[in-house]
């Protein structure tokens, strides 16, 4: 007998919720012969839920929420030997996994778009000692960004708040930062922002990076380049948000799969900031751990 839990983050996003748990029972029952459901109360339950699902011999851990939920999902599955099969309903501001993925952003069309599913490998992002599955941020601007407050972040969105929010956070030169990239020790590097993607949709700017794949196997590593000059800055940043950015002349564009970053600054004080959220200071070594989980999306 096939199994799902389904665990339901109440106070994500902004649609109407009245007969939510109905509908996405009724549309898992077309997949699953049992359904079980729980609602997160706080911070963590999304991950800890996980080990009931497992508890429960259910073979897949379906959840609803924002890109913090998801986050929280990949980060109890990760870490499974053999992790269950993963479903998730996109309902946040930003939903880049989602929009990689091709599964719809409204509620009723992402219903129906998953009456025909097919389990799509994906690859998971190791971060320290944590997991992630669409993008780690870092530098001066993410820090301002981890530094804003929840309400501004839900009202913009991460990145349409850092690309609105551009010219009031620079304030200094960026910090020196030096990159080993599969081994090799790249040039050290100035930078306002060094971006790690898994997927091609970052920030909501669906082609960001238009080759990165969700099981490519590859870290794609984007690091904004002669920053210290404010309009090259601004230039460059733009071109990130008009999507593709592998063609963007100041922007360094390499791939790999083991990324060691560390700075000759005050390293304790640089912040990551992983999947919208912060993440852990320098220094930092990130992974790719290539096909880890099997995700529900709509049949071609
Ligand atoms: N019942 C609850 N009530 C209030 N907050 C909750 C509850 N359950 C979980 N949370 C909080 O919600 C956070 C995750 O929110 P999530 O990011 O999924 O939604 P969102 O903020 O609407 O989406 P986005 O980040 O894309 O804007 C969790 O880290 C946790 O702190």
């Amino acid at each position: 007998m096939s199994g799902c839990l389904l665990v339901i983050n109440p106070s994500s996003g902004k649609e109407n919720k009245d007969g939510l748990s109905e509908k996405i029972s009724a549309m898992l029952s077309k997949h699953f012969d049992r359904i079980e459901l729980r609602y997160t109360e706080k911070a963590g339950d999304a991950e800890a839920f996980v080990d009931l699902a497992k508890d429960l011999n259910m073979d897949t851990y379906f959840v609803v929420g924002g890109d913090g939920t998801v986050n929280e999902a990949i980060n109890g599955l990760a870490k499974m030997e053999n992790p269950l099969k993963f479903g998730f309903l996109p309902m946040g501001t930003v939903n880049d996994l989602a929009r990689a993925l091709g599964i719809p952003l409204k509620l009723e069309d992402a219903l129906s778009a998953l009456e025909h599913i097919t389990w799509q490998p994906l690859d998971v992002g190791q971060i320290n000692d944590q997991y992630f599955m669409n993008v780690v941020a870092l530098g001066e601007i993410p820090y301002a960004v981890n530094h804003t407050s929840s309400e501004e972040k839900s009202k913009f969105g991460f990145f349409a708040y850092l690309k609105d929010g551009f010219n009031a956070l620079i304030n200094d030169e960026g910090q020196t930062y030096h990159i080993k990239l599969d081994g090799e020790e790249l040039d050290a590097i100035t930078t306002e922002i060094i971006l790690v993607a898994l997927t091609n949709s970052v920030g909501s700017v669906e082609q960001m990076v238009a080759d990165a794949r969700v099981d490519d196997g590859l870290l794609h590593l984007l690091v904004l380049k002669d920053t210290n000059a404010l309009e090259i800055g601004q230039e460059a940043l733009q071109n990130l948000f008009d999507g593709n950015v592998s063609q963007a002349n100041n922007v360094s564009y390499y791939k790999g799969q083991h990324i060691e970053i560390t700075s000759d600054d005050k390293s304790d004080d640089i912040e990551s900031n992983v999947d919208g959220d912060p993440g852990p200071t320098l220094p930092l070594e990130l992974s790719i751990l290539p096909s880890k989980l099997k995700v529900m999306v709509p049949k071609a």
